[in-house]
């Protein structure tokens, strides 16, 4: 499902001489359905690199990248709108907020987009949202005035609400407490066994250890780094 082949990643500083920093040399990795995958390795090894990478949000300069069968080093931008609307899920720590939106709505807009019906994408996200403990008073407000934690929770809700083929998780349970946490986990494992790959980046190790079949660590593809 997710498929790395000799993947390269250079940096061109150009406010410093044009310097060329290399990130990233030769990645090869597969990740099938129903596996989740974890992304270690030291401080800078290259791990949210290497995910921004598969998410097309930072160029890669060789290899291929195949989502799906979709090559995303070399698909065009609307190719990419499509794999991520449709196939390649992204969680991070942080919800992108906008205002006036209603966290419902927030939440259910990933199902609406690809044409569920409005109540059914609602009454998903009333689910998730029940789950993740966000108290019902708050699901008609925008989220722009939550506390860290419930914008946190409330971007969980939004990631898991369609049921992606592949995920990337980029710490999804940093800085939760131990109940929500514990949900996160579950929204985990109930995505592998619905046969989603994931690849996540948990610096939580009893985490990591409880929902990844495999560590990948970085370092060994870092120039200069040793794993
Ligand atoms: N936009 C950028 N421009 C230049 N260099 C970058 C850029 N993004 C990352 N780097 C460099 O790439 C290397 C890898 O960084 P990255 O953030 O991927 O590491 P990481 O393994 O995720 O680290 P951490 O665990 O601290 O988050 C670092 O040396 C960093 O300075």
């Amino acid at each position: 499902m997710i498929d790395l082949k000799n993947v390269s990643k250079t940096f061109t500083l150009h406010n410093q001489n044009s310097a060329v920093i290399e990130v990233i040399n030769d990645v090869t990795l597969s990740v099938s359905a129903g596996e989740c995958v974890a992304l270690t390795g030291a401080s800078g090894a290259g791990k949210s690199t290497l995910m921004r990478m598969i998410y097309g949000n930072y160029l890669t300069q060789a290899g291929q990248i195949l989502i799906d069968g979709i090559d995303v080093v070399k698909a065009e931008p609307r190719d990419v709108i499509a794999l991520r609307r449709e196939t390649l899920g992204y969680v991070s720590q942080f919800l992108r907020v906008v205002p006036r939106v209603p966290t419902l709505d927030v939440v259910a807009e990933p199902l609406r987009a690809v044409g569920v019906s409005a109540e059914d994408a609602q009454a998903r996200a009333e689910e998730l949202l029940a789950k993740l403990n966000i108290p019902q008073r708050l699901w008609s407000l925008s989220p722009t005035t939550f506390s860290g934690g419930e914008q946190q929770r409330v971007n969980i809700a939004r990631g898991f609400a369609h049921p992606y083929p592949a995920m990337l998780l980029d710490e999804p349970t940093a800085s939760l407490d131990a109940a929500n946490r514990e949900v996160v986990l579950s929204l985990i494992d109930e995505a592998k066994a619905r046969g989603a790959a994931i690849i996540g980046i948990f610096h939580d190790e009893a985490a990591r250890v409880r929902v990844c079949d495999r560590e990948i660590d970085v370092s060994q593809f870092t120039p200069g780094i040793a794993a």
